[in-house]
């Protein structure tokens, strides 16, 4: 099933952009980038995302000289217009599920992709609503690990499914790369 020599470079260093890229069958290589990722003062996190993804997959086709196509992206939770990336300890993390306690958020995801000198885009938007969370539970949660290097400081695809009461959009858009955008964004250069 797998291409021997794969075409494309995924710019990620997440093992979910991996796997998810996997289910839908595409061969990849994979070289993360390295880019610091800071929102600028009143930037609108619709086109903070999407210009993150540009900014991963745009320092991996520059560090690179094969001419492959890159596929880069970026994901955020969204709650009352501020972004919340990933948390930097315990502190950040309670303070972010606790924010998302209850409630409805959005969790943006932009995928990059350039190949031939070009430069295509998606961005998938969805909406995920928590269910009531302890102070307990949140201590609880972190403690188990998952949180830590996850925007938002939960993951859909682990633990965190059992605050999840419901959920509209993409859920692999959730987990980190929106597959149904990156197959047609793939399709576009004649990949899979
Ligand atoms: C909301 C949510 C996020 N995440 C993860 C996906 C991303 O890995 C991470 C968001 O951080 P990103 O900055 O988008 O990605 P990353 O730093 O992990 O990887 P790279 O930039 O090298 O591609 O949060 C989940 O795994 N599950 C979830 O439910």
């Amino acid at each position: 099933m797998n291409d021997p020599t794969p075409r494309l470079i995924l710019a990620s260093a997440s093992p979910r952009r991996r796997e998810l890229l996997d289910q839908i069958g595409v061969a990849h290589s994979v070289l993360p980038a390295d880019i610091p990722e800071i929102p600028r003062p009143g930037e609108p996190p619709e086109a903070y995302v999407r210009r993150i993804a540009a900014e991963k997959s745009l320092a991996v086709w520059e560090a690179q000289s094969s001419g492959l196509a890159v596929l880069a992206a970026d994901t955020e939770v969204v709650l009352d217009g501020e972004i919340f990336g990933k948390p930097q300890n315990f502190e950040h993390a309670a303070w972010m599920l606790a924010r998302l306690s209850g409630r409805e958020h959005r969790v943006l995801s932009a995928v990059s992709l350039r190949a031939e000198g070009q430069h295509w885009e998606a961005l998938s938007l969805s909406t995920v609503e928590f269910r009531a969370l302890t102070p307990a539970e949140i201590a609880a949660y972190w403690a188990s690990g998952e949180p830590q290097g996850k925007a938002g400081a939960y993951a859909i695809q682990g633990r965190g499914a059992r605050f999840i009461r419901h959920i509209a959009g993409s859920y692999s858009g959730v987990m980190g790369l929106p597959l149904y955008e990156t197959a047609e964004l793939l399709g576009r250069v004649g990949f899979g």
